[in-house]
């Protein structure tokens, strides 16, 4: 589902953030990204969602070659992908459910299907009771929960969790990596970056990618 093949992102401004990097990762896997802070996590998920481009090596995600000048196949690309991203950019105004819609508004579904994929995944993250509040009346843990909804609601093959645990207390922090977790399935694989190393330092079936100055090591702990 995720190829790399001595994959480099250089910024314009010459920083090599990742420097060939090679990773494959198969389908309903759970992966957990960590690293010093600078290390280039956030520019892996960033290759992985067609916001940056590899300035070397081969990247393909599922199996669609990630380089530029493939835009339209590429927006098809990510409507298979879930990303939750630090800034959640809700829509203040628009309630929790209206948020969760807007994360559809592409994907050529029917009004009902949408409202009914919705409200699901607003119920799996708990706030059902919340759906008609406006985003900027909730808390800022049932934000981030309406922004896993917005991601997961599509049904998406790659759920991408950029730094979900941070601002987070421990215990909410554990109940959200629970939670992403829980969207792992045989089809969808769930990628996660993360500070908070003591959280995931047991989990027995997972695969760990270590990133270090632009390079990335790979672990895989579990049921092979
Ligand atoms: N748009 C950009 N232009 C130039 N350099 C960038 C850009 N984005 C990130 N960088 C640099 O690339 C390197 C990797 O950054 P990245 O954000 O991927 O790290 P990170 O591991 O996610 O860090 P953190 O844990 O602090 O979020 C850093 O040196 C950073 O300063």
């Amino acid at each position: 589902m995720i190829e790399a093949n001595k994959v480099s992102l250089r910024y314009a401004d010459n920083t090599l953030a990742l420097n060939e990097v090679d990773v494959k990762i198969n389908p309903g896997e759970l992966v957990f990204i960590t690293g010093p802070s600078g290390s280039g996590k956030t520019s892996l998920l960033k290759l992985l969602m067609g916001m940056e481009y590899p300035t070397a090596g081969t990247l393909k995600v599922l199996g669609q070659p990630m380089k530029k000048g493939r835009s339209g196949k590429i927006s098809r690309i990510r409507r298979k992908i879930g990303p939750v991203f630090q800034e959640f950019k809700l829509i203040e105004g628009r309630t929790a459910l209206e948020n969760v819609y807007i994360g559809m508004r592409f994907l050529g579904m029917s009004p009902r299907k949408m409202k009914e994929y919705a409200t699901t995944a607003l119920d799996r993250v708990g706030l059902a009771h919340k759906k008609l509040s406006p985003v900027e009346k909730l808390s800022w843990g049932e934000a981030q929960r309406v922004a896993i909804a917005r991601a997961v609601a599509r049904k998406p093959h790659l759920i991408l969790a950029d730094e979900p645990t941070g601002n987070l207390d421990h215990d909410n922090a554990v109940k959200i990596l629970e939670l992403l977790k829980s969207f792992r399935s045989d089809q969808t694989a769930v990628i996660i970056t993360t500070h908070a190393t003591h959280l995931i330092e047991d989990e027995k079936d997972a695969t760990f990618l270590y990133v270090n100055k632009g390079s990335v090591s790979i672990e895989r702990r579990g049921k092979e």
